[in-house]
């Protein structure tokens, strides 16, 4: 038998109520069509279309049932990409592959194998695609190529496709136990999407009601919901290939799904020490371990946050931690090793996080600091702890309620004496403001890319024209924030996002407009494994297992 050549799979053409349809592996597919009834043709994009009444199928119907005045007939209006290709069919496409990429997981079929007219068993696919509600009468020959296009693509790129489709199932068990059809449908909706430059809508719409007639109107709702997260993250994973490459970024996609963990850092302008907290943790029986940095312990368990909401609605569910009152007495704050962000904490009244960005600042005792876009006031507490007393810090916010919290958290730090807050929107403070300053820090507003395991609903909400607005507006603060450092004095650029666009892009932009800047490196200021080539700050959620942030140093010139 030449390599070519199909072996012969009984697939049953003629199937009665008794017989329902079913896979190769022997799953029922869809309970049994009705006869079909053909209606009128129409005219569409100047060639003929039959609609064919389909019968709803999904549960057991009899002919009585479907008779043909009660058939409902679903509009198979020919989609947009299609008609414009002048593609007829709707969906059957879609089918013929689905079918056939069932037969191929069986050994039963070849890839490359075309029209099948050689023997009889293409045309017990086509009549197995009839039993699924479809009329592959129409089909062209260019239909038939495009099926050996999507079972071939669908089939070379198998496991990276479930890798997707099983990351964006809500849940691994979902994944596993999915029906075998179910799973196909998604595979080619992921294909058309990824691979094939199918628009997105086109693709979404026909692998619906592809499910929908073949199987069932949940299971069309199922593919709905998944290939729309797919369209929504489609994006990001594009950008990410592209930056960071195909394992990079399976495997950022495999930590953005994993749970996340959190980190403390001990609070020690109120005199506390590592040992201190790692104590009361060991009395609570709290699982952690001690960072590479040394105000910081890492507890894998028992503090979520939830996804979905704002970051005022953080919770640390039933932790121990929060009953044990260790965050309200100010012995500790939630915050990541990496660079911080909003995500933590705010009902504790202790800001986010902090840890190598405010290495980066290096702030010493006597320092004049401004800080703008502080709150919640993550790195502000972090910074005035290590100026040990001497010295002061303006945190600049347009957000009145997180400058609350930043004053709120400062006070049960003991914090308060050294920070003054300044409800203003940087453009505007910058211009009023003839002070210059030591050290300016520009935490700016960023897509936070990098903290996708903790901030679950970024990743649905984010869309591409955001990085646009938000690159301009880091170029806008940059200028601003550039205004306020002395000479010889420095800026610091910092983002949770792992985005070059937002990081490097933005100093290198920023430097072209401003020659009286210098980049400096962070070395001496952070771990070797965090530098750059260069000479910025980089953590990334798949090398060091925290969040991804980015900072950079700048100093003035003193002319
Ligand atoms: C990434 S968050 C800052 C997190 C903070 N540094 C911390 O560690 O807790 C960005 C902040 O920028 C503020 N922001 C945005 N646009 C601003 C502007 N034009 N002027 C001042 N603050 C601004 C937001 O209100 C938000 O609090």
């Amino acid at each position: 038998m030449g390599f070519h050549r199909e072996i012969p799979v009984p697939i049953p053409a003629p199937l009665s109520i008794r017989d329902p349809p079913r896979s190769p592996s022997g799953v029922i597919l869809a309970s049994i069509p009705a006869p079909r009834s053909p209606v009128p043709i129409r005219k569409l994009s100047g060639r003929l279309l039959r609609i064919t009444r389909i019968p709803k199928l999904g549960s057991a119907v009899s002919t009585k049932q479907t008779g043909r005045s009660k058939d409902p007939v679903i509009n198979l209006d020919v989609s947009h990409h299609r008609a414009g290709k002048n593609f007829i069919n709707v969906c059957v496409v879609e089918a013929v592959a689905a079918v056939r990429l069932l037969r191929i997981e069986k050994g039963k079929a070849f890839v490359d194998l075309l029209n099948e007219t050689a023997n009889d068993s293409g045309e017990n696919e086509m009549g197995y695609v009839e039993t699924l509600g479809f009329s592959t009468r129409y089909l062209e020959d260019r239909d038939i190529r495009l099926v050996t296009v999507v079972v071939a693509g669908t089939v070379r790129w198998k496991r990276y496709l479930d890798y997707l489709i099983m990351s964006l199932c809500s849940e691994e068990k979902l994944f596993r136990e999915m029906e075998p059809l179910l799973l196909q449908i998604l595979r080619i909706g992921f294909f058309e999407i990824l691979k094939l430059g199918v628009p997105a809508y086109a693709a979404v719409d026909e692998n619906v009601r592809l499910a929908k007639v073949a199987l069932r109107p949940g299971a069309g709702n199922m593919v709905n919901a998944i290939l729309r997260k797919l369209v929504l993250l489609k994006w990001m994973v594009r950008r990410w290939f592209r930056f960071l490459g195909k394992d990079e970024t399976l495997r950022l996609m495999n930590w953005n799904n994993s749970d996340p963990h959190f980190s403390l850092r001990v609070n020690t302008s109120k005199g506390y020490t590592r040992a201190d907290l790692v104590k009361r943790l060991e009395s609570l029986q709290i699982n952690y371990e001690e960072s590479i940095m040394d105000e910081f312990v890492r507890i894998q368990e028992g503090m979520q946050a939830r996804s979905g909401l704002d970051w005022f609605c953080c919770f640390f569910g039933d932790s121990a931690i929060l009953q044990a009152g260790l965050l309200k007495e100010g012995m500790c704050a939630v915050q990541d090793e990496s660079a911080g962000n909003y995500l933590y904490l705010v009902i504790m009244y202790d800001g986010p996080v902090t840890g190598l960005v405010v290495s980066v600042v290096g702030p010493k005792p006597g320092e004049t600091i401004v800080d703008c876009c502080a709150a919640p006031g993550g790195k502000t507490l972090f910074m005035a702890s290590r100026l040990l007393g001497q010295g002061k810090i303006w945190t600049v916010d347009v957000n009145k309620g997180r400058l609350r919290i930043l004053k709120d958290a400062a006070k049960v730090h003991g914090l308060d004496d050294m920070i003054t807050d300044i409800h203003a929107d940087l453009r505007q403070f910058a211009k009023d403001t003839a002070a210059k300053y030591d050290k300016v820090l520009l935490d700016a507003p960023c897509s936070g890319l990098g903290v996708l395991s903790k901030r679950a609903d970024l990743r649905w909400n984010r869309q591409f024209e955001d990085l646009e607005e938000l690159t301009s507006l880091q170029d806008e603060l940059l200028d601003s924030a550039s205004m306020l450092v002395k000479p010889g004095g420095i800026l610091i650029y910092s983002t949770c996002s792992i985005d070059p666009e937002e990081n490097e892009k933005r100093i290198t932009a920023f430097i072209q407009r401003h020659p009286e800047f210098v980049p400096q490196s962070v070395r001496g200021y952070v771990p070797t494994e965090f530098i750059t080539d260069e000479g910025f700050y980089s953590s990334s959620p798949t090398k060091h297992s925290m969040d991804g942030a980015f900072a950079a140093r700048l100093v003035r010139s003193v002319l």
